[in-house]
């Protein structure tokens, strides 16, 4: 019988979808007959002979599923005799899952003489809300379907994200977003399209002079390899002028799309406005793909195809697939400073994890949540019922949800300040924790030691202050290291990322993402608008 929560997991092969229950208990497993074998043949619902049915005990997989989608057309050749219809006939994937959810009701109560009727509903509700969560975001038409005949001549708007940091004399100060736009733009510029760029840059409330993306067409030019043009708007007459004189394989950028308030609202007189400049949408932006803004969109309803560019898909298939489907044990690493808008990312990734490391300026909320004595240090108190709770459903998950048991202090929030290493548990009055210990870098190392996925979201402490970049530095350190021996790293999160191109470890991590928030959301098992709104493949 089945009773702890399950875990649903869905990894998409080049032709097969499988859906797998993870139960973290040593409960009953059983391996249920792939959809392929259990839907209708010559009439007839049945398993296939080949298909074994397995009951048996384990500490992980329960049940399950294979099936074929509507991007599977045939079926394995070994199976291409029994399934006929199904070669002949693909079913929708809506319909598969479907079938795919009746058997498996079907088989519970045949096969498990349905101990619990109203768990395997719930199993199933959960089980429909997760593939089409994923198969929504993992499934989207991909920019690299077009090919010359799609696109030479034609004017191809591409929402890109160059919302890059700039220093005082605007210089970049992370070409990271930049540099991750190239490829996109270049497969479209060698079939001779017709590129139009657009961005936004900061949160400019109107025109605001300091974050119009002219700075960044030096680098974008000399990364593209060709003089790229700027406009001083995103609109208008001026904009299409210059939109009607590039030449085949030009590329043209946009002014910060930003800069009119009708993008941030999504409204559909300015998205039909920048539609009517191209032929073809490319979102590429997957740093802003958790906005429903007119550029991200509202303007995929104006311009068929919309697809999603290559940025875009790898972000996805590296966020939706590590996490769907993680190498166990599976670790998340969650810290930095927004304790509100994590702390809802910690509750979801409990569901997943195996072992869940926090630093940072969250972990004051949970050491108040304790009793601690927390002195001034960064703290929400809103958030610390939200704290306890976590904490006891790590505890009930059998998640190890490891804080720091010793933090750096210090005695103000600067460079220079005075510090010391105290026990997580007693920071003084007037102090207030910047880092993690040492003592907590050696645990969190060692678990580590022990997975094969992590991902990591928020330094573990104020790393841009040399004194209290230790911690951070450690986990940059250790994940490169274990990069080296197949575990799979992630980082997302403008900061993480900054601090892991500090340490000059970014290309000995598997995936860096792009998207601070957009990968946050895509973890807690929210939808990303931008992705929503592109043509399904
Ligand atoms: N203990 C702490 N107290 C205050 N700020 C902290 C602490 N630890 C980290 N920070 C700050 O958190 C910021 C990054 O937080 P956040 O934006 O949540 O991360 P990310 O951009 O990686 O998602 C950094 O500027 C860092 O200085
Ligand atoms: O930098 C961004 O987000 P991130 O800091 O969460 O990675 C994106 O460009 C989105 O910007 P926004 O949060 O102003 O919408």
């Amino acid at each position: 019988m089945v009773t702890a929560n399950p875990l649903i997991s869905w990894t998409m092969m080049s032709r097969t979808h499988f859906i797998s229950f993870y139960y973290p208990s040593n409960e009953t497993l059983v391996v249920a007959p792939s959809l392929a074998s259990t839907t209708t043949v010559a009439g007839q619902k049945r398993w296939a002979d080949n298909t074994a049915m397995l009951a048996f005990k384990s500490p992980h997989l329960v049940l399950r599923f294979q099936f074929y989608s509507s991007i599977a057309p045939t079926v394995p050749p070994r199976k291409k005799k029994v399934h006929q219809r199904a070669q002949n006939k693909p079913q929708p994937l809506t319909r598969a899952i479907h079938t795919s959810a009746t058997n498996l009701y079907k088989f519970s109560r045949t096969f498990l003489h349905a101990p619990r009727p109203n768990l395997i509903s719930t199993t199933l509700h959960q089980y429909f809300h997760l593939i089409f969560h994923f198969r929504r975001m993992a499934t989207k038409r991909s920019v690299g379907t077009l090919k010359e005949g799609d696109l030479k001549g034609k004017r191809v708007f591409v929402r890109v994200d160059l919302n890059v940091p700039l220093d005082d004399n605007l210089n970049i100060t992370d070409d990271t977003r930049v540099r991750a736009a190239v490829p996109t733009i270049k497969y479209l510029t060698g079939y001779g399209a017709k590129v139009i760029l657009s961005s936004h840059l900061g949160r400019p409330k109107g025109v605001t002079p300091k974050y119009s993306l002219k700075p960044l067409v030096p680098r974008l030019s000399q990364l593209l390899g060709i003089e790229v043009k700027i406009a001083n708007d995103c609109i208008g007459e001026e904009v299409e002028k210059l939109v009607a004189g590039l030449p085949e394989g030009g590329v043209l950028l946009l002014e910060n799309v930003r800069f009119y308030k009708e993008e941030e609202k999504n409204d559909p007189e300015f998205a039909k406005k920048l539609a009517s400049l191209a032929d073809i949408y490319v979102n590429d932006a997957f740093g802003t793909a958790h906005r429903a803004h007119a550029s991200t969109e509202g303007v995929a309803k104006y311009l068929k195809p919309s697809v999603a560019g290559f940025l875009m898909q790898k972000e996805l298939d590296y966020l939706v697939g590590a996490v769907s489907n993680p190498k166990r044990p599976f670790a998340a690493i969650v810290g930095g400073s927004k304790v509100s808008s994590k702390i809802g990312v910690i509750e979801s990734l409990l569901e997943k994890v195996n072992v869940l490391l926090l630093g940072g300026g969250m972990i004051y909320t949970f050491y108040k949540a304790q009793g601690h004595s927390i002195g001034s240090s960064l703290v929400e108190e809103d958030k610390l019922d939200l704290a306890t709770s976590l904490l006891e459903k790590a505890k009930a998950k059998g998640v190890s949800l490891l804080l720091p048991t010793d933090v750096v202090i210090a005695d103000k929030f600067a460079a220079d300040a005075n510090s010391k290493i105290v026990p997580a548990s007693s920071i003084p009055d007037g102090w207030m924790g910047l880092d993690i210990g040492p003592d907590s870098i050696k645990t969190f190392n060692e678990a580590l030691d022990t997975t094969q996925t992590v991902i990591w979201n928020g330094p573990m402490g104020v790393f841009e202050f040399e004194k209290f970049a230790t911690g951070t530095e450690a986990i940059a350190k250790k994940l490169a290291e274990l990069s080296g021996k197949g575990v799979t790293t992630i980082i997302g999160g403008g900061d993480s990322v900054a601090a892991v191109e500090k340490a000059g470890l970014a290309d000995k991590m598997s995936h860096i993402s792009t998207g601070g928030g957009a990968s946050l959301e895509l973890l807690e098992g929210k939808q990303l608008p931008g992705v929503l709104a592109l043509n399904d493949a």
